[in-house]
């Protein structure tokens, strides 16, 4: 049979027609039976929050590299392939996210994360210069400057005994992300009791607990989570719109100063850096290109975007070296060789350096991706080897299983970041590393994550020696938002005897 003739036998056009649905499952999935409106996913009740994670992995590492669930009566295609990776991602027609994003929906608007269509483009064309180099490394002082409050904090904890570093990492990140998305300092670290943070929290674990125990909307809004819900979305609106108001006035006196031939260092009272509201604010046209609302909403994408991704990888790296004395050694050696005696690295020249820390941080991404699935609501039918799926379906596109493939990775749960090395990198395809996305959807934010998690662990390690308390093989993990130990990070620091 030719593969024309398999892929039309097979055919995933007719998902709906029971014939055609009974050789998809065969081919993909085996025996799963199909219930009116669970679909697939009673396969997935009872199981435990913590255990939900690798139950899923397991099925996803079974069903490799291309399977058929069910919600409802949507077809969920679950890919682990590059190649079919990079048919979905390299496309400019699937850029519409799948269901998965919807309980985001309340918060985030319709931001870049969440958008589709004309305002996806139009939006991705006025964000994409606000990550420009220039401005990214404007931002650099922010990042040496909270580096600086979280060793301060870390200081008292860093007796030897355990600690959940998590904690202190999410604030950091926080304050980092406020300062350089909004141009308001929060002082997470300093005020652990601040409303605005508060309200991050509060929100994120709303949203993930309907993720694990999903809700029907009318339902939801007369509990007593949904009616937290709403109070604690209102009260995160008012912050941005407040924000939002100031900086409107703050830029609207600052044309004057110019005219005034006012220095521009002394733009919004410090130097010259603008944070990403400033940047679309001036963008916006006085609400002609942008509305407020709209500005609301990428705000709060930045702010939800930017701050869990890149505390769950810090701290997997942490994690990871901790468990790897003589990779940490390595790492040490070169920020050392870098810094001399220098508390927290200060330039982005000093960053682009530190190669051997990249590596870490992206083979910690490998296994550890922060965000492990991704999902695209299909706008067109598309063939995936020798089946094609109907424009109705979604596709899952799996990072964590793609990343631990054995054949694109040897021993592939092992922690090796030489696989990262230029020389190892060479033959793998371009798509079966995607811990970013790929293609005209991929993450806005990576370079800025990479300077900051560079500031952030190379300070670490240079003031610390790192010891994790549980191991790869046991550490029990969620996917939430993010990808976390479901037990924090537990780890011992201590105290580097030379310098600082
Ligand atoms: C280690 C850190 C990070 C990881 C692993 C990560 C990963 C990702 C991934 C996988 C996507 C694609 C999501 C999808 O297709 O549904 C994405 C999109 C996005 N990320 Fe990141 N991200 C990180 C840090 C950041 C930071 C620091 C920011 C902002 C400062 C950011 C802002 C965004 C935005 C706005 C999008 C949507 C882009 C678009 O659709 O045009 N991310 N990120």
């Amino acid at each position: 049979m030719s593969l024309d003739t398999k892929v039309k036998s097979r055919i995933l056009i007719c998902l709906f027609d029971a014939t055609a649905d009974k050789t998809l499952k065969k081919a993909t999935t085996g025996t799963d039976i199909r219930l009116p409106i669970v679909g697939t996913k009673y396969k997935l009740f009872g199981i435990k929050r913590e255990d939900f994670f690798s139950v899923a992995i397991q099925y996803v590492l079974d069903n490799a590299p291309i399977f058929c669930t069910w919600h409802g009566s949507t077809p969920e295609i679950g890919i682990v392939k590059p190649e079919y990776f990079e048919i979905v991602t390299n496309n400019a027609v699937h850029i519409k996210k799948g269901r998965l994003y919807k309980l985001l929906l309340p918060w985030l608007g319709e931001g870049l994360l969440t958008s589709t269509g004309n305002k996806w483009h139009l939006h991705r064309r006025l964000i994409t210069p606000a990550f420009h180099f220039k401005i990214l490394e404007s931002f650099m002082d922010v990042f040496v400057e909270k580096t600086q409050t979280l060793l301060t904090g870390l200081d008292g904890m860093s007796t030897g005994e355990p600690f959940n570093i998590y904690p202190y990492i999410t604030e950091c990140a926080l304050d980092v992300i406020c300062e350089t998305a909004m141009g308001v300092p929060i002082n997470a670290m300093k005020n652990k009791e601040n409303p605005y943070v508060k309200s991050v929290y509060i929100i994120s674990e709303l949203i993930l607990g309907r993720f694990i125990k999903p809700i029907p909307e009318f339902i939801y809004k007369h509990t007593s989570q949904g009616r937290l819900f709403q109070r604690t979305l209102e009260s995160l609106h008012q912050f941005s719109d407040k924000v939002i108001a100031e900086r409107k006035e703050a830029l609207r006196k600052s044309c004057k100063c110019v005219l005034e031939r006012k220095s521009e260092d002394d733009i919004f009272g410090r130097k010259k850096r603008l944070s990403f509201l400033d940047m679309l604010l001036e963008a916006s046209e006085d609400g002609k290109i942008i509305s407020d609302r709209e500005l609301r909403e990428e705000v709060n994408t930045f702010m939800f975007a930017g701050h869990d991704t890149t505390t769950a990888n810090i701290c997997w790296n942490l994690f990871l070296l901790g468990n790897y004395p003589e990779i940490q050694e390595l790492v040490f050696e070169e920020v050392h060789s870098i810094l001399n005696d220098k508390l927290t690295p200060t330039s982005i020249s000093e960053l682009s350096e530190m190669k051997y820390l990249e590596c870490v941080i992206k083979e910690t991404l490998r296994l550890y991706p922060s965000m492990p699935v991704i999902m695209r609501q299909l706008e067109q039918e598309i063939t995936l080897g020798e089946y094609k799926i109907p424009a109705t379906a979604n596709i899952t596109l799996h990072i964590y299983a793609l990343h631990r493939s054995p054949e694109i990775y040897p021993n592939p749960n092992k922690f090796d970041p030489e696989r990262f090395f230029p020389e190892n990198t060479q033959n793998r395809h371009p798509y079966a590393y995607v811990p970013f996305s790929a293609g005209a959807r991929n993450c806005i934010g990576q370079k800025f994550a990479l300077y900051e998690e560079k500031t952030i662990l190379s300070s670490l390690i240079n003031r610390y020696k790192i010891v994790a308390i549980e191991t790869p093989e046991k550490i029990r993990m969620a996917a939430d938002l993010v990808l976390r130990p479901i037990n924090g990070t537990v780890l011992k620091l201590e105290r580097r005897v030379f310098g600082n």
